[in-house]
């Protein structure tokens, strides 16, 4: 009699484009963008970028400012940089009353822009994640999931709540995104200590670190074709 588990068929999260396109969603600093933007230039992470949709107007300015340091010219929506050019989005989760529609904005443009893996970079949002993009969102959160994460589980309150907790080892989670906060399949997961003393900015940038190589990591596995997702749990070749 076959388990739950075996009688659920693995999936490949479809990759059609060599090298891998990615849709960057962000809302905050963009230092986790930055990372990847960077271990792209470096021959570390074999990726391009189509898309870096911003849900807040913060998040544009910070990541508008930082490419024109780094590139040629700075369009309105077109941003060209040393690292190719992409369209840098505007999509406003003040601007809309349901998730629903938000989420349909973000994802018309993941889809015009010919991208195979959603990558959420410190998004605070929300989505709905459409049929056509199952298996092809991913979140890094700053804890090692299950343990703090879901609703209002972000940011500095993450590694205040670690510090609080007496925890002695965290790190990040990279994970599937499905429908609700921080609970879709796990791709990779690094740890770092949590020491004596320790304040949340000093857990935020041990986590950080691990962070930077974690994200790239799991990003170039899934291009590779080396995961698979078998109901709640992920394979690695
Ligand atoms: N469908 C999914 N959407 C999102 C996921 C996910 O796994 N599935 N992950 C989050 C990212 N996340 C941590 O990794 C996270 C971000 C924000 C919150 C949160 O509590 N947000 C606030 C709203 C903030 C805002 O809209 O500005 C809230 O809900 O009160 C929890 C977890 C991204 N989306
Ligand atoms: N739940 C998502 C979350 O907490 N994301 C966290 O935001 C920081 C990066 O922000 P930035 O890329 O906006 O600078 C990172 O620590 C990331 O893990």
């Amino acid at each position: 009699m076959p388990d739950a588990q075996s009688s659920v068929s693995p999936i490949v999260p479809a990759v059609k484009n060599n090298p891998i396109r990615l849709a960057v969603l962000i809302s905050g600093g963009g230092t986790t963008l930055t990372n990847l933007l960077d271990k792209i230039d470096e021959g570390k992470l074999k990726a391009q970028i189509a898309t870096v949709i911003c849900s807040n107007s913060k998040a544009y300015e910070k990541i508008s400012a930082k490419l024109a340091g780094r590139g040629e010219a700075l369009g309105k929506k077109e941003m060209t940089s040393r690292y190719g050019t992409f369209e840098v989005q505007k999509v406003l989760r003040k601007d809309f009353e349901t998730t629903s529609q938000f989420s349909d904005v973000i994802f018309n443009f993941v889809r015009e822009t010919g991208s195979d893996l959603v990558c959420l970079a410190g998004f605070l949002s929300l989505l709905d994640i459409p049929d056509d993009y199952a298996n092809q969102v991913i979140n890094i959160h700053p804890a090692l999931l299950p343990s703090f994460g879901g609703k209002g589980m972000h940011g500095m309150h993450v590694h205040s709540a670690v510090v609080d907790h007496g925890v002695k080892i965290s790190g990040c989670t990279v994970h599937f995104a499905d429908q609700t906060y921080d609970t879709g399949p796990i791709v990779l997961q690094k740890t770092c200590p949590v020491l004596t003393g320790d304040t949340p900015d000093d857990v935020q940038a041990r986590v950080f670190e691990q962070e930077c190589e974690a994200f790239p990591e799991a990003i170039q596995m899934i291009a590779d074709g080396r995961v698979t997702i078998t109901g709640r749990t992920t394979q690695i070749q």
